[in-house]
């Protein structure tokens, strides 16, 4: 399943980030207040249990949470997207995936990898702001599947055709959440229009 999450305050934050005179500061501030947003939508289907609890009044049959949620953004550009996510489930846990993208062959590769205890009952979000030709994603959702996790969902920014497409056909189990679907990919395999390499303009490394 692909939602695309339209929401007024979304795009307007979006489409600061995708000015290319927007700098780092207000780039990661936007970033972050995305994430927030969007989680607010995500979480809206997350499973729940009955429990009975006693308020000062009385007793009363309620629900909470039943999972835990595991956030997993893809390093770098997925950082940015953990505190906007985190201030608004705090119990989250988080795991870490490295990967880099190779510029000629575009190729993922991974350089590093640590995950909570637990990820085979929980919740799993993959956070990374591009879904370019789906290579990361698909070989990010590979990793947290190798480690049990089966309730996965991918949460990005701004993603192109192909990479959806990518995704759905290699995890058709997987509901894959964008805050834009943008045209498509260019040569060197970046996304038009896109907002340019989100690691480079979180981390000012560009
Ligand atoms: O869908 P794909 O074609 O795989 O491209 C998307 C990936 O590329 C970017 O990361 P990059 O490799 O630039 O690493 P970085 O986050 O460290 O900058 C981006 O954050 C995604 O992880
Ligand atoms: O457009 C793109 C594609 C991949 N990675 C990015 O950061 N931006
Ligand atoms: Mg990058």
């Amino acid at each position: 399943m692909l939602k695309v999450l339209e929401h007024p305050l979304i795009t307007h934050k979006l489409t600061q980030m995708r000015k290319k005179e927007t700098k780092t500061k207000d780039f990661r501030e936007n970033l972050d207040e995305i994430g927030g947003l969007m989680a607010y939508e995500i979480t809206r289907n997350l499973p729940v249990r009955e429990v009975e609890i006693e308020t000062p009044v009385t007793a009363m049959k309620t629900y909470e949470l039943e999972k835990d949620i595991i956030l997993v953004p893809i390093l770098r550009a997925g950082l940015g997207m953990v505190g906007g996510i985190s201030n608004l489930i705090p119990t989250v846990k988080v795991a870490h995936v490295g990967l880099y993208r190779d510029e000629t062959t575009l190729q993922p590769h991974v350089y590093f990898e640590k995950y909570p205890v637990g990820i085979e009952n929980a919740v799993v979000m993959i956070v990374d702001p591009m879904l370019a030709t789906g290579g990361s994603a698909n070989a990010a959702i590979d990793m947290v599947k190798k480690q049990g996790a089966k309730d996965i969902r991918l949460v990005c920014l701004v993603g192109a055709p192909e990479g959806v497409e990518a995704v759905e056909k290699a995890h058709p189990d997987v509901d894959i959440y964008l805050a834009a679907l943008d045209e498509k990919l260019n040569d060197q395999g970046y996304i038009v229009p896109g907002l340019g390499d989100a690691g480079d303009r979180i981390f000012g490394t560009k």
